[in-house]
């Protein structure tokens, strides 16, 4: 800590090397003046230490920003830009103001307090934000009472109980106050399935001569693991659900349903490429070995649901080896996913103890649902990999834009995307809700020379309304006839109860449709703003 006389500063941390964002982090830090050590003045007023807080988690946003909320950040904006960033940003400031307080003199001791007590306070109203679920049914079954029992038998600790939430399954639930920076589940290492099963079996041999990798050995070991009797984890494994129903079990009705969507391809795809890797076990592996590889328990749609256990279950984590490996963690797998979730960073194994942590970014309370973050994925993702999406904004759905042209002195995006466009924060109208970088590379491309003819924006000395128009008909051009392929009837099953994947398939359709019909909609708003300045111009 450093402290001088009447301040205390408080700096955070600037990007790191390693961050493939830093050079973008540090330019728009510097673009936007932000200093990233901050004099805190120990005599401050509670409304001078909100206003230096607010700074403080201006820069810290910046810290924190990935590649898609990098791209839509504008540079004349502030507050919040996600639950995620903002949730990551609050809890380093914390971390920041509790590592000053056990050093602090009694002087200071008073302003840390007030910014701690101030970020808490933010981190709860962004938690306020979020939807916990409604629960249809608590108490368990047999086999995940087993489930957890096994895990109490082995080491397993947890605040965290079980119960049936609507449209989702199983979920955890708090069954006491947990508080800011608290672990709510922690599992031995040793629990955690993974690779070190697989080179402890009798498969690996022959997988290793295959030249098969890890992650498919993983699939294939848990592919007869599954009913072995005396398998560590036959607990484990014995509370799995049956069916996954992720978008890779989607019918043809359902598929139907997405044409139009970029989905649709995603699912196409990614089903091809299982079935063409499945193929090649087969001539490879499966029937050179069937005394390991038994025929029943390697059939293709055994391997898809092996597939969509993997994809919408396993967890990356760094052993204490030093290790990143991907696993299969009991118990924490009952957690399900939010945009506002609890826990943020669980991706290290805890060397002393040797045990994985979940530890809670924002409280969770007695009987709230406890959520985990997936990651930063978009609806389709999630509905391809995990089988469903989220009702509220997700600021990761973007639609790519793919332009022939080539960047000049616009930034360094190669590729453009948009998002819905009620999502951007920007006040100025002629932002039209639309991303900057996008913006500014169409306005160098369709930039009008002939500037005689040109009536200028006012207030924007650089814009006129001819480039600004060959912009917003440019944009309209691509999302068009974009809904107009959504438009097309739903096909449902023809009964009153569509099934799951025909019912996900049509929601996620009308998503698409309203985050392109945002988008069409301010650009003809636009273009009626700049045909008010057009006619008033003139007259
Ligand atoms: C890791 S498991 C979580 C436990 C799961 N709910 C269960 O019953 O076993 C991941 C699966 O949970 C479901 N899920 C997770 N988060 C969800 C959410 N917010 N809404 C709906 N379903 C969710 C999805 O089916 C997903 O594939």
């Amino acid at each position: 800590m450093e402290v001088t006389n009447d301040f205390v500063v408080l700096c955070l941390p600037p990007p790191s090397e390693d961050d493939l964002l830093f050079t973008e982090k540090k330019n728009l830090l510097s673009r936007k003046t932000i200093d990233l050590n901050f004099r805190v003045r120990v005599s401050l007023t509670h409304e001078e230490a909100t206003h230096i807080l607010d700074l403080i988690v201006q820069a810290a946003r910046i810290l924190h920003l990935n590649e898609i909320e990098l791209y839509f950040i504008g540079d004349h904006e502030s507050g919040m830009l996600n639950p995620r960033n903002e949730l990551e940003s609050l809890n380093l400031i914390l971390f920041v103001i509790n590592s000053l307080l056990p050093g602090a003199q009694a002087d200071e001791v008073g302003v840390l307090l007030m910014l701690q007590a101030e970020t808490i306070n933010m981190i709860k109203c962004v938690g306020a934000k979020c939807d916990g679920g409604i629960i249809t049914e608590e108490g368990n079954s047999d086999a995940e009472d087993r489930l957890l029992q096994w895990g109490q038998d082995h080491g397993v600790k947890t605040k965290l109980q079980l119960a049936h939430f609507e449209g989702a399954g199983r979920g955890a639930v708090a069954s006491e106050d947990v508080v800011i920076g608290e672990t709510v589940l922690e599992i031995p290492e040793s629990l955690l399935i993974c690779d070190n099963d697989v080179y402890k079996s009798d498969m690996f041999d022959i997988m290793e001569m295959s030249g098969i990798n890890d992650e498919t050995m993983l699939l294939l070991w848990s592919m007869r693991e599954i009913s072995n009797p005396k398998s560590k984890f036959k607990a484990y494994f014995e509370a799995l659900p049956t069916e996954f129903n992720t978008g890779l079990s989607f019918g043809i009705i359902a598929l139907t349903n997405l044409e139009g969507t970029l989905l649709v391809e995603e699912i196409l795809q990614a089903k091809e490429h299982l079935r063409n890797e499945y193929e090649a076990l087969q001539c490879k592996l499966l029937s050179n070995h069937p005394e390991v590889f038994e025929k029943e328990l390697y059939t293709w749609e055994c391997y898809l649901w092996a597939c969509e256990l993997w994809y919408s279950n396993s967890m990356k984590v760094v052993f204490s080896d030093g290790k990143l490996k991907t696993c299969l963690v009991p118990i924490a797998g009952f957690l399900n996913h939010s945009l506002v979730p609890h826990i943020l960073n669980y991706g290290r194994v805890d060397s002393a103890t040797k045990s994985l942590k979940l530890r809670v970014s924002r409280p969770c309370m007695r009987g709230e649902q406890c959520y985990l973050s997936y990651g930063n994925f978009s609806s389709s993702h999630l509905v391809t990999f995990y089988g469903f999406f989220l009702k509220g904004d997700n600021f990761y759905d973007v639609i790519p834009l793919d332009f022939d042209t080539p960047q000049t002195g616009c930034g360094d995006w190669s590729t453009h995307m948009v998002q819905g466009t009620w999502l951007s924060r920007s006040k100025d109208p002629h932002s039209y809700g639309l991303p900057d970088p996008l913006l500014s590379y169409l306005r160098t491309t369709l930039k009008d020379d002939d500037v005689g003819s040109s009536t200028q924006i006012p207030g924007h000395t650089d814009l006129t309304t001819e480039t600004e128009r060959a912009v917003l008909e440019m944009i309209i051009s691509i999302f068009d006839p974009m809904m107009k392929n959504l438009d097309m009837p739903d096909d449902d099953d023809g009964s009153e109860n569509p099934s799951w994947d025909v019912t996900l398939a049509m929601d996620f359709k009308a998503r698409q449709k309203i985050i392109i019909s945002s988008v069409l909609q301010s650009c003809y708003g636009g273009l009626q703003l700049l045909d008010g300045i057009e006619s008033s111009n003139a007259s």
